[in-house]
């Protein structure tokens, strides 16, 4: 018995019978015949037909050395320009160059995977229109930075590195001979702490801005700002007038920004930079098909995996990427594919699981663009982390549920506030994204697991993050140079409520006086990469005398994976095997304990046998790589910053531990309730602590707790049991009756 519908075939049959059946997908574009469609660039509403005839990168206009590239162009690197001349902007390169010359601010729009955040930065490189300096294209994701600078790099055929690099948190691949630098919007934004001009960029290219992440509003504000001041035709006071002598001297090259997307609100924009001149490049590469169910499909992910053996089963070879929510639902579907795939005829194909999100390791992520073998299938499984900019090779078919996970911040009555983290309907301009996916290599088909009317009923685009996102990291940097939240020039305003949240937990931390000034502390604590509770703590560790010990804790905290897998089908396994690590305390020394039993394993254990004891004790071997490689960089900033790493508390000192994290975590804590719950010191919320905490089955007076999260109730996850008097001279009690 087949396990689900014949979608595409139903649909071939519907086209002969047109009246007679209902076809299960409504196909929305007609042009699936598989031809590539025409191209034009339109400014400002009129068609420039394109009659470039473009030039192999390597021998660039500008005449520059191009001692990168290679001597002899392998088979390889012929074919990426065979396909760089057929995207469509190529034809409209002429035209784009001479606009920006033209012009200061430029908003792009063109279609996805007609070329832009690829080809535009090379085409200023070679039009010499970024002089010596850099040019900078910053993303909202770090695997968008790191994949599309290997494939920029691919394509001027030099190393990543070099010419092409990128820059993410915890992770940099630039040199000084670096000139297209791919960077994630945080990256850029703290570069504004060392330089506030930005001076080493002639261009800034803020690619997906339709995301409108905090940082990206955060960034294309300091943009405006900062063109001002270097191009000359600033009028008035700014924020930039205090940056004097060397640095202004230094900053005397003009900015260029161009804004890019394939789905934002142009106008907006537009508007925001007072006029920018709109230029829409036409046209997509290959056509991608789109189909709608015709009925709302309640279990999504069983609609998804049904779908996939569907176009496993019946389909050309190609892979597929499938959109879910959240890591949660990867997992289940992962499992389900997998006990299925096994029960396929020998004659299909092999089926190659993939799975891509934020908190899985980089590495990780990155096994997505390997080749697909030979006779198989991938199927990835991702999060909206692959829904912009990234091209994965091979993906033939998207299969798209029409869900993610959305965070948002709850101020109210919460004292510190906390993250909440909700499925929802995604956004028509996510809807496009994704099927923008498909069609970047050859025609592609989109499989949306909603209705056309239900496509219809979405709204435009996200609500901006800074409407919905917590403030207090975004504040501190901010107020490093001289600027704050409630004076710039923002395109929307952020709430009241999470304003005044952030500036009460970076009073609370010391980062902020009463007149909201920042203080030395915190500046000191602004020098971390790292959330403020946390800077506070490494910070806090240098008195105390345990930095090496705390350094660790907070490297684990801040890798994108979890320490602890999970699994309901082990609980009493993995609840045996850690009871050796478990520290009395709760989980943040319970983390220190096994981050050094994994140090003491690395001295005598091979690769293999490193994996196999993490596999033993439940460990998750990649959040310890990561901790690893966050620990050197945290490092480097303790000694920068005067404060030794080295220094370590050591046996019998697990209290000066505890006081560190708490002089960052003195929010988040909460006094036991006579019904065994617990309530806020700084909040109205009752919180219970999360299941998985070494402490859930212990009642303690007082805890501190590293993040709320919200599921049916509120529970607090990563919890340390500490003195009730200790936190009373930290201020926090008083706070409360404030
Ligand atoms: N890593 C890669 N491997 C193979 N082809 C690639 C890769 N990256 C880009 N391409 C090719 O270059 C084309 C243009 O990609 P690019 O990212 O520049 O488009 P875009 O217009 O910025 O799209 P989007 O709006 O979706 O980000 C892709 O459609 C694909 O054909």
């Amino acid at each position: 018995m087949r396990l689900y519908r014949n979608h595409l075939q139903q649909k071939q049959e519907e086209k002969k019978k047109q009246k007679r059946y209902s076809a299960p997908w409504v196909d929305i574009d007609s042009e699936d015949d598989g031809r590539p469609r025409k191209t034009s660039v339109k400014i400002n509403g009129t068609a420039i037909n394109g009659h470039h005839k473009a030039t192999s990168p390597s021998h660039n206009e500008s005449g520059r050395a191009t001692s990168d590239a290679p001597t002899a162009t392998s088979s390889k690197h012929a074919a990426i320009q065979e396909q760089r001349l057929n995207l469509p902007i190529t034809k409209g390169k002429d035209a784009l160059i001479r606009e920006f010359r033209e012009n200061d601010v430029t908003v792009l729009l063109g279609e996805t995977g007609s070329g832009k955040t690829t080809q535009v930065p090379q085409y200023l490189l070679e039009s010499n229109l970024a002089g010596n300096d850099t040019i900078a294209v910053t993303q909202p994701r770090k695997v968008a930075a790191t994949s599309l600078a290997a494939r920029v790099a691919a394509e001027q055929g030099v190393k990543i590195g070099t010419l092409v690099g990128y820059s993410v948190r915890f992770d940099e691949r630039c040199g000084s001979d670096t000139r297209i630098k791919y960077m994630t919007d945080g990256m850029i934004v703290r570069e504004l702490m060392s330089d506030p001009l930005l001076s080493k960029y002639s261009v800034v290219i803020v690619d997906e801005a339709h995301e409108r992440s905090l940082r990206t509003d955060l960034l294309i504000s300091n943009l405006k700002v900062i063109q001002r001041q270097r191009n000359g035709n600033g009028t008035g006071e700014n924020n930039y007038s205090k940056a004097k002598g060397k640095e202004k001297e230094k900053a005397t090259n003009p900015l260029k920004i161009i804004i890019m997307s394939a789905t934002l609100d142009a106008e907006k924009f537009a508007k925001f930079f007072s006029g920018a001149k709109v230029i829409y490049v036409q046209g997509r590469q290959h056509p991608v098909t789109i189909y709608h169910s015709l009925q709302s499909q309640t279990d999504y992910v069983d609609s998804a995996m049904r779908t996939f053996f569907q176009i496993h089963t019946d389909q050309p070879p190609g892979d597929v990427l499938i959109f879910l929510p959240g890591q949660e639902d990867i997992e289940g579907l992962e499992k389900s594919v997998e006990l299925f795939a096994k029960q396929l005829p020998q004659a299909c194909m092999e089926v190659l699981i993939c799975t891509m999100y934020a908190s899985q390791a980089p590495g990780q992520n990155a096994k997505v663009f390997n080749a697909t073998p030979p006779n198989t299938r991938k199927c990835i499984l991702a999060t909206n982390i692959a829904e912009t900019s990234i091209t994965i090779p091979g993906v033939k078919y998207v299969i798209d549920t029409g869900k993610c996970k959305e965070k948002r911040y709850l101020a109210r009555n919460t004292g510190g506030g906390f993250d909440t983290l909700m499925t929802r309907d995604i956004t028509k301009s996510s809807a496009m994204q994704r099927a923008g996916r498909a069609g970047r290599e050859g025609a592609g088909f989109c499989f949306r697991l909603y209705t056309e009317d239900a496509f219809k009923a979405m709204k435009p685009s996200a609500e901006p993050e800074i409407l919905r996102c917590g403030l207090a990291s975004s504040l501190l940097q901010l107020k490093c140079i001289d600027q704050d939240l409630e004076s710039l020039d923002l395109m929307d305003e952020p709430d009241r409520d999470s304003l005044i949240s952030a500036l009460k937990t970076l009073f609370l931390l010391g980062a902020i006086n009463q007149k909201k000034e920042l203080t030395p502390l915190g500046r000191e604590m602004a020098a971390f990469p790292l959330e403020p509770v946390y800077s506070r703590a490494v910070v806090a560790s240098k008195e105390l005398g345990c930095t090496s010990e705390v350094l660790i804790i907070v490297s684990v905290l801040s890798a994108s994976s979890k320490l602890f897998t999970d699994s309901s089908e082990h609980r009493d396994a993995i609840s045996e095997s850690r009871r050796k690590f478990r520290h009395s305390s709760g989980d943040h020394l319970t983390i220190l304990n096994v981050y050094k039993a994994y140090q003491d394993i690395t001295k005598s254990e091979s690769k293999s046998g490193r994996k196999a004891w993490c596999k033993k004790h439940f460990l998750n071997e990649r959040a310890l790589l990561e901790a690893g490689e966050i620990r050197e960089q945290l490092v480097g900033t303790c000694q920068r910053a005067g404060i030794d790493p080295k220094a370590e508390g050591g046996e019998g000192k697990e209290e000066e531990v505890i006081k560190s994290l708490a002089h960052g975590l003195v929010a988040n804590t909460a006094f036991l309730q006579p019904d065994g719950s617990y309530k806020q010191v700084m909040g109205q919320s009752v919180v219970k602590i999360h299941p998985s905490s070494t402490l859930s089955e212990r009642k303690t007076p007082t805890i501190m707790y590293d993040e709320l999260v919200y599921t049916n109730q509120i529970y607090a996850r990563g919890v340390t049991s500490i003195n009730k008097g200790f936190l009373a001279g930290l201020g926090a009690l008083s706070q409360r009756q404030a």
